[in-house]
């Protein structure tokens, strides 16, 4: 049709046909669609290809299933493949648009980011390690007395980082508000994360129908998440500026932002306020689900790995001993547990798909034309499970990582994928790495994990299953 090819005849990268109209939303996945597009690299193209492409209901997704397309698109064409998919469901009616990242590419989310990156690029993120050191701390000490609430007590673990670096709030173990007030916000979040899952992506002209109408209810579920939304980012914000005024706010991300922003009477400073603001909540929206879902996939491979978990912990008794918990201080000496990171972050993605960027431009690239306004999609699952960068890829394997033992530089880091790409990729992932070091050094040092029994104390088979979304 007309809209395959551009004015030079060039082909749109290969993929399912689909119906006139509608597209390709009949064959559009619901559940796990990295490894269906996976498939797909294999049916389409002449032989096994890396790039496809398909539409659904007027939008144009391409899905790029290496790292050689990942960076031609992504890096080297950054300036036209670094903006964001309109989604007018999370941010014209939920107004996740408060939120970098999910801002179009240009100066208003580069001015986010800028500021994002001053509080947690690699040479200063280490100023949140005793944060980090103390709640891991206490995580070991919960699931002493409570193991079998392990998913429970990883999660308030994180949440407890984010928002004591964030805000210096302690909170509470149990229904504390401002925990269930960005919980909320963010199953709202998971909800409209993914490209095509509300109409109203598809159709924008839908988001003028009244609330009242038939069909309507992702406008009172959206009217609903944007109140949740605008007291997830100003409720602990505000809190922290009046206990700076009576002189009891511990000092944190927002207090120094707060210091730092010009006289109240400054023009300037509304903007700035917003940016600010933006910045601490931006920690808890990126920071406290991403880094949980990583753990849980650890405590799996526990279970269905436990050689690993038994190397693990002779390198902690060899390099450490037993008579102290490990440290960030002993990171360049255990290149066991540092290799079950990275492997952790390979094995099963958080974020299988990445998260969307759109192109600004009509391009050609490599024989194909790709559309200006193109959803565009790096499979990170795909790259991640390589098997020429790793061997035996869907098996949880840390040693692929090491040579001599320490860690083999030529082995590619699953960094390279793991928190997405080019201008927009992840700029918490060191603070992120961060926690996952000494989250699993901390656990391997002190507890066996194993599956729970069955009636007859036979362990009960794990399998890895994972759940579908814009997190896995
Ligand atoms: C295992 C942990 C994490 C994973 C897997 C992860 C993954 C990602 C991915 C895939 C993206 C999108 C990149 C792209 O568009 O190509 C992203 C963006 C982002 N992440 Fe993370 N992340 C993690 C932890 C964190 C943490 C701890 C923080 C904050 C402290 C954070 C803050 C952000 C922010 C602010 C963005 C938006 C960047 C932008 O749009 O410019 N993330 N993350």
């Amino acid at each position: 049709s007309q809209r395959q090819r551009n004015k030079q005849g060039l082909p749109l990268p290969p993929g399912p046909k689909g119906l006139p109209i509608i597209g390709n939303i009949l064959d559009m996945p619901v559940d796990n669609q990295w490894l269906v597009y996976d498939e797909w690299f294999k049916t389409y193209g002449a032989t096994v290809c890396d790039i496809i492409s398909f539409e659904a209901l007027g939008s144009r997704f391409i899905i790029l299933g290496s790292l050689a397309r990942t960076e031609d698109l992504f890096e080297k064409r950054s300036s036209i493949y670094s903006s964001r998919p309109r989604m007018p469901m999370a941010m014209e009616l939920m107004r996740w648009d408060i939120i970098m990242s999910f801002l179009p590419y240009g100066s208003w989310w580069r001015r986010h980011r800028k500021v994002f990156h001053d509080h947690f690029h690699p040479n200063v993120v280490d100023k949140y390690n005793p944060v980090q050191l103390t709640e891991s701390r206490a995580l070991l000490l919960r699931l002493l007395s409570s193991p079998k609430d392990f998913q429970l007590q990883v999660r308030l673990t994180f949440t407890s980082i984010i928002m004591k670096l964030a805000y210096g709030i302690q909170i509470k173990e149990k229904n504390d508000p401002y925990v269930e007030t960005a919980e909320e916000a963010l199953r709202g979040l998971a909800e409209a994360g993914i490209p095509g899952r509300f109409l109203v992506d598809l159709l924008p002209s839908l988001k003028y129908v009244p609330e009242w109408m038939p069909g309507a209810s992702f406008k009172r579920m959206a009217k609903h998440w944007k109140e949740v939304n605008g007291k997830m980012g100003g409720k602990p914000w505000d809190d922290v500026k009046e206990k700076m005024k009576n002189g009891t706010a511990v000092s944190s991300l927002s207090t120094t932002l707060i210091e730092a922003l010009p006289d109240e009477s400054d023009p300037r400073r509304e903007e700035e306020e917003k940016v600010a603001r933006a910045t601490a909540a931006v920690a808890f929206v990126g920071g406290a689900d991403t880094t949980v879902s990583s753990i849980n996939s650890f405590f799996l491979a526990m279970t269905l790995y436990p050689d690993v978990l038994k190397k693990a912990q002779a390198e902690i008794d060899s390099v450490i001993g037993s008579n102290r918990l490990p440290d960030f201080g002993d990171r360049d000496s255990l290149p066991y547990i540092n290799a079950l990171a990275k492997e952790t972050m390979r094995w099963q993605a958080v974020t299988p798909l990445g998260v969307g960027h759109m192109s600004t431009q009509d391009d050609i690239y490599d024989g194909y034309f790709i559309p200006k306004d193109s959803i565009i999609l790096g499979n990170v699952w795909s790259i991640l499970h390589d098997p020429v960068a790793y061997p035996d890829p869907m098996t949880f394997k840390p040693d692929r990582f090491l040579k001599d033992g320490t860690i083999d530089p030529t082995i590619r880091n699953p960094m390279s994928a793991a928190f997405g790409f080019g201008r927009r990729i992840c700029p918490g992932r060191y603070l992120a790495d961060n926690s996952l070091y000494i989250i699993i050094a901390s656990l391997v040092s002190v507890f066996d994990i194993k599956s729970p029994l069955d009636s007859q104390g036979k362990l009960i088979k794990q399998e890895p299953r994972m759940t579908s979304g814009l997190l896995s």
